[in-house]
């Protein structure tokens, strides 16, 4: 069972400018928070935050569990295939047991073979969702997982959720629309 993530107070300066103060929030285990506001308001910045990828200004993250981050970029090696590629993530985060059910789960079995760079756009944001899958850390942070997805891999990323949540696991997502995560919190910057 996971523990809650506890956000307090939170403040994200960058460039110099402070994006957003003040920001407190709470998720049970088996909760899901989805950030939203317009373009540059902060909604990257502050999962970066909760990923420990960048400092905070000011305010506390608590979380006793461990964390995963799909951000923008999909860091695959162009010349590797990609299950050479998530072999090597997973190994390093622990989770090379649970890669071909992520794979499966992300309907990517088929591809395992094929060189990253020949991999479409919403073909490498599944591959990053499976490897979040893999990792086996309570907490997913993703930004906007669904860009670039098809409707079925909307579809299988909505369900990947409901299980990760059903086995008390937590989600905060930035989006700009409906992902499928039901009965999630929101919290708007900007
Ligand atoms: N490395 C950086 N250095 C300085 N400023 C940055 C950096 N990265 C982002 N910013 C600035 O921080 C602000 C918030 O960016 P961020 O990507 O967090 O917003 P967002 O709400 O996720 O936007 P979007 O909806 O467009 O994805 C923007 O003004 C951006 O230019």
């Amino acid at each position: 069972m996971s523990e809650a993530l506890e956000i307090t107070n939170l403040a994200c300066r960058r460039g110099g400018r402070m994006l957003f103060e003040g920001v407190s929030a709470r998720v049970a285990p088996g909760g899901a928070l989805l950030l939203v506001g317009p373009n540059g308001t902060g909604k990257s910045s502050l999962l970066r935050l909760l990923a420990g990828l960048l400092p905070a200004a000011a305010g506390s993250v608590a979380f006793a569990g461990r964390r995963a981050f799909a951000g923008h970029e999909v860091a695959l090696k162009p010349r590797q295939s990609l299950g050479a590629e998530l072999s090597h993530w997973a190994r390093l985060d622990g989770g090379l047991a649970r890669l071909p059910a992520a794979l499966e789960a992300m309907n990517l079995a088929a591809l395992v073979d094929v060189p990253c760079r020949m991999l479409s756009s919403g073909q490498k944001r599944r591959a990053a969702i499976a490897r979040v899958i893999a990792a086996g850390a309570e907490l997913w942070l993703l930004d906007e997982p669904t860009a670039g997805l098809d409707t079925a891999s909307a579809g299988l990323l909505a369900r990947a959720m409901a299980a990760h949540r059903a086995a008390g696991g937590l989600v905060v997502a930035a989006v700009h629309g409906d992902i499928g995560l039901d009965g999630a919190g929101s919290l708007r910057l900007g």
